[in-house]
């Protein structure tokens, strides 16, 4: 079954309604004051796209990390107050991550499309754009900042918007990371075509409990699927130590997303290398 957890009018009910209700109001701003019709002439000037894909899956480590950066969050607060997005970037991609994950949203998470620009100049590994995308206009706009990947939440779109946006993310070059929590959502987006990278977040975006076994419930009993369908697995969220490494990729996860645990350390590059003290 589809469905959009968001109805215009209706007072949000979890923080994740709540989001979507603003960037509602944001997209539309956004519309205004850059036309997608505009947005679209400035893709040929964009810079060229890395492929994210590839870079997770060869990767010498495995799991292989996409490290997040992440000022703030609205279960956490601020993760972290002297937040230099670029030196941070740069610190992880000395340490090792394949990929790196810049939050965009202001509101809530305090990122910013300055970011990723920034970061796309400085360091040389594929981006990840940490959107809560409900529109096409935010695809294009990623990319002409510079993004190489864009999220996907399942739980906020339905089966249409993601089989739809799949295919725009794809035809402007980039992947699609497809998010989600449940058995049922994951179900939902393995009946989609063309789906190539999926994320089993362990957080519960309506209560932000957090589970590791959220990856390990849902890799195996969708096990053979997502095999036979050549899905890359990516594990996000709540991953501390080597230990939750290595559990969540003997569970069949190609890659892992951090944030919380690397940025809040003084030195992230270590705190990548650090995660990877069991191979
Ligand atoms: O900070 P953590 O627990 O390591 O989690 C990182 C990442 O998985 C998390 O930020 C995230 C996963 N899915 C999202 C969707 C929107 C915003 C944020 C997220």
């Amino acid at each position: 079954m589809s469905y959009s957890v968001t109805t215009v009018g209706v007072r949000p009910r979890h923080i994740l309604e709540e989001i979507v209700w603003h960037k509602r109001q944001e997209v539309a701003q956004m519309r205004q004051e850059l036309p997608l019709a505009s947005l679209q002439q400035q893709l040929s000037t964009a810079p060229a796209v890395r492929n994210f894909l590839t870079a997770l899956q060869e990767n010498s480590h495995v799991p292989s990390i996409i490290a997040e950066v992440k000022k703030a969050s609205p279960s956490r607060g601020v993760l972290r107050a002297d937040f230099e997005p670029i030196a941070i970037a740069q610190a992880y991609e000395r340490g090792g991550a394949a990929c790196l994950s810049v939050l965009t949203d202001s509101k809530f998470f305090q990122g910013s499309f300055d970011n990723l620009r920034n970061i796309r100049q400085k360091v040389a590994i594929p981006l990840l754009c940490k959107e809560f995308v409900i529109d096409i206009y935010q695809i294009y706009y990623a990319r002409v900042a510079g993004a190489d990947a864009v999220l996907l939440i399942a739980a906020i779109l339905t089966d249409e918007e993601i089989q739809d946006f799949t295919r725009v993310i794809h035809d402007l070059g980039m992947k699609a990371l497809v998010e989600v929590h449940t058995l049922g959502e994951l179900d939902r987006v393995l009946k989609l075509d063309n789906i190539r990278l999926i994320g089993i977040n362990n957080r519960n975006l309506e209560d932000f409990t957090l589970d590791i076994k959220t990856t390990q419930a849902l890799a195996e009993q969708r096990r053979s699927q997502l095999q036979s369908y050549g899905i890359t697995l990516v594990s996000e969220s709540g991953l501390y130590t080597p230990a939750d490494l290595s559990f969540v990729a003997e569970v069949g996860a190609r890659a892992v997303l951090v944030g919380e645990s690397l940025i809040k350390q003084a030195d992230v590059e270590k705190g990548v290398r650090s995660l990877f003290a069991n191979g």
